[in-house]
């Protein structure tokens, strides 16, 4: 079966992690996800996150690193392969509109919140990642 590819943003701003909370309205209600979505028909990877994050987030993003995706499968029974990429914040204000919650928290802060199951090795990830990045002094 092939999978439905969902692209998914990360974003950091001075030091913090953007997380979303899914709302009511939508599968998965009240996990905590990287904001995004699924590819649709000729789209590439960045042009679908893009659009994505423009329709959720208000705000305009440029995909840069692409991390290692993660796997799923759905409420529904079908195969998702969710695609992250690190991307920086080129214009916007960020207003939540599809999400009942969209915020910048710290990693220990983020730590705590309940994700979506395929966003956890994808936080791993980055958590391992970014803890080389920072000093510890
Ligand atoms: N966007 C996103 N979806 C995720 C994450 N983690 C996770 O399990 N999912 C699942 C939830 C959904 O089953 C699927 C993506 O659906 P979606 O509802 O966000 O995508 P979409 O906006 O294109 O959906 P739609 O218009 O078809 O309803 O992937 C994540 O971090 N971000």
């Amino acid at each position: 079966m092939e999978a439905i590819q969902v692209v998914c943003a990360i974003i950091i701003s001075e030091g913090k992690l953007l997380c979303a909370k899914r709302s009511e309205s939508m599968s998965l209600p009240g996990y905590w996800e990287f904001p995004g979505g699924k590819i649709e028909g000729k789209e590439t990877e960045q042009e679908a996150l893009i659009r994505e994050i423009k329709e959720e987030l208000g705000v305009n993003v440029i995909p840069t690193q692409k991390l290692t995706s993660s796997h799923l499968k759905s409420e529904k029974g079908k195969l998702i392969e969710l695609i992250p990429y690190v991307c920086l914040w080129e214009s916007g204000k960020l207003v939540a509109l599809e999400h009942e919650e969209v915020a910048f928290y710290s990693f220990d802060q983020a730590k705590k919140l309940n994700w979506a199951p395929a966003d956890i090795p994808i936080f791993d990830e980055l958590l391992t990642f970014f803890s080389k990045l920072t000093p510890r002094l």
